[in-house]
């Protein structure tokens, strides 16, 4: 090994223009087998007050060894992925992750394994609808297919929460309410239908409500104009005809504006804290909270679940409602994740409204890191048709092109008869989208905010800023990334990198929690504290792998190891390198 360059530099501020200058005239000046990298140490006992430290980035140059004395081991590739990069090739790697909601239509072991090997990344469970046997078959029918067949599909419990708004006509179908009908809205509980009669399912539903007021079901089906109210009932007349579908959601407006509703009920219900106690048991990878209000739930969750459960399940808000609207940032902050639930938010917010908030939230959690799931009704028609409509593939695109971390199917897998099209429709429309988005070279104009407060964190970020301007600039093949948390992975994600990310990480709940992290193929592996080690084991158990890495790639290696024993400095690293 030989060091060619030593340079200190002050502060945490270090230009990447320059990092980048230095990397090109070393690495293109010497023969394949050499490497450059990049060392930046600090060691623990750094204050983050003291911002004139200086942080040492030493440059080396070395030679990659080829050696056989590498640690026994494994690598956790997912037949998916494995296949993927075998068929296309580094670069053809999809970026945009797929999230399939399961129902009847999608749970048996052959149906779930299709929906695997078409590239589902994450199962969902709503947990609005059947019952807690039909849910655990099909959670363990997922352990099993990832066990025994090699698949990583994370499991995602998505709570029924505290619905309110929600209404039923008694029949298991759609029913038509013609105009001028007279319709009562109930809140009596009876078997059945009754013609002309909704029930509601909260008492104090019509709280606050006036004759005048409308009422508009699902986002505009159909819409009713309050005549009278008598107690908790509604006397209504349909202005607008529509079909009611089972288990509809409504919305209270007046003078053309929304009511918004503060009603006094927690996020998480009993049920749904027992629902939660029960995908604990079942080691159930993330859980998606309904009809957040504020950052506060999803605090008491975190808590709860950092005491109950073994390991690291992630918490994902779902923005459903005005009030999560207005505490968007300090709910995203909270949270392992957003997904935002366009379904119900539909139905809280004007429609024309949705396609602005999807790129706010999106926006908003790229800043602050946080995985996004774009969902509900992406590719609704195809619940009954085999093909979609042109709007919704261009509804598809649009999501890809702002960068989302995920796109999600609903009623498309769970009860649709063309769910493994509907899914082959998001792979080919996101795979499409995001060459353009490499062609145009349109991450360079993302804006990212300083995240960081420590001095550690400035350091990590920093590195993958400046790891991913280095790998677009060099056109390198690949970034591997050695992380036990999963934190470095996602801080260069946030950059949307032209080359797919290789997490390496030795926690099987990190390697779950990235499936839902834009462009990273999580990969689970035994790690050590060499680094050196690390590197040369992934890259030989790679090769051993066969027709996936080539002589010549250029790979670009990030670190953020953190050694077991505090004793020791912690060293975060960006290193080139090309396979010999
Ligand atoms: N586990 C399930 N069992 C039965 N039906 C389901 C299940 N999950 C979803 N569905 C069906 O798929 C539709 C779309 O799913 P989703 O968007 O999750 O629910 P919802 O429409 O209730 O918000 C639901 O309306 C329901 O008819
Ligand atoms: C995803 C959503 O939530 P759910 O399907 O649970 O209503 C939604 O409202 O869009
Ligand atoms: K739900
Ligand atoms: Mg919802």
């Amino acid at each position: 090994m030989a060091v060619v360059g030593d340079l200190a530099l002050m502060g945490t501020k270090i230009s990447p223009n320059k990092l980048v200058g230095n990397l090109e005239k070393r690495v293109f000046g010497f023969p394949v087998l050499l490497s450059s990298r990049f060392v930046f140490s600090h060691g623990r006992k750094l204050d983050v007050s003291k911002s004139r430290t200086a942080i040492r980035a030493v440059m080396q140059v070395e030679k990659i060894h080829s050696t056989s004395e590498l640690n026994e081991g494994c690598l956790g590739f997912d037949v998916v992925s494995e296949r993927e990069v075998k068929e296309k090739g580094f670069l053809g790697l999809r970026k945009t992750k797929l999230v399939c909601t399961i129902g009847p239509a999608s749970s048996s072991l052959d149906e779930l394994e299709k929906l695997a090997i078409a590239g589902m990344n994450v199962a969902r469970l709503n947990m609005c609808h059947n019952t807690r046997e039909w849910q655990q078959d099909v959670i363990r029918k997922i352990k099993k297919l990832n066990q025994e067949k090699g698949y990583s599909v994370a499991v995602m419990m998505d709570t029924e929460g505290n619905q309110i708004q929600v209404v039923d006509h008694g029949s298991s179908s759609s029913v038509k309410a013609e105009e001028d009908s007279i319709w009562y809205v109930t809140t009596e509980k009876f078997e059945g239908s009754r013609p002309f009669t909704i029930q509601a399912n909260y008492e104090d539903f019509a709280e606050g409500v006036n004759p005048g007021d409308e009422i508009v079901i699902d986002g505009g089906m159909a819409t009713f104009e309050v005549i009278e109210r008598a107690g908790n009932d509604l006397r209504c007349k349909c202005t607008d005809s529509g079909l009611l579908l089972p288990r509809a959601k409504l919305s209270f407006w007046r003078d053309g504006k929304i009511l918004g509703r503060d009603y006094d009920l927690p996020t998480l219900s009993a049920k749904d804290w027992s629902d939660i106690a029960f995908g604990i048991s079942e080691d159930i990878d993330f859980i998606a909270v309904s009809f957040v209000k504020d950052a506060d739930a999803i605090k008491h969750l975190k808590d709860y679940l950092t005491t109950k459960s073994p390991k690291a399940i992630k918490v994902l808000a779902k923005i459903e409602s005005l009030e999560s609207l207005r505490r968007l940032e300090e709910i995203v902050e909270a949270s392992d994740g957003i997904m935002i639930a366009r379904g119900d938010l539909g139905v809280e917010i004007p429609l024309e409204q949705i396609p602005s908030v999807q790129q706010d939230i999106t926006y908003v959690c790229r800043q602050l890191n946080k995985p996004v799931i774009v969902a509900s009704q992406l590719l609704e028609s195809m619940v009954e048709y085999p093909t979609p409509t042109r709007a919704e593939v261009a509804d598809v695109s649009e999501a890809v092109r702002q960068y989302a971390d995920a796109l999600m199917l609903s009623g498309e897998s769970a009860i649709g008869s063309y769910g493994m099209k509907a899914l082959s429709v998001l792979r080919t429309t996101s795979t499409r989208m995001e060459q353009s988005c490499r062609e145009e070279n349109r991450q360079t104009s993302l804006h990212q905010r300083k995240l960081g407060v420590s001095l550690p964190d400035q350091i990590a970020e920093q590195i993958c800023n400046c790891a991913v301007e280095m790998a677009d600039n060099l056109g390198v093949d690949a970034i591997f990334v050695y992380t036990r948390h999963g934190k470095m992975a996602s801080l260069l994600s946030r950059n949307r990198p032209n080359p797919p990310i290789f997490a390496f990480t030795n926690d099987n709940s990190t390697r779950m929690a990235l499936n839902l992290q834009w462009g990273v193929t999580p990969l689970l592996t035994d790690l050590s504290d060499d680094m050196e080690g690390n590197v040369k084991k992934t890259v030989e158990l790679i090769k051993g792998k066969g027709g996936m890495i080539k002589k010549e790639d250029a790979i670009l290696v990030v670190s953020d190891i953190i050694p077991i024993s505090t004793a020791q400095t912690i060293f975060q690293s960006i290193q080139v390198m090309t396979i010999s």
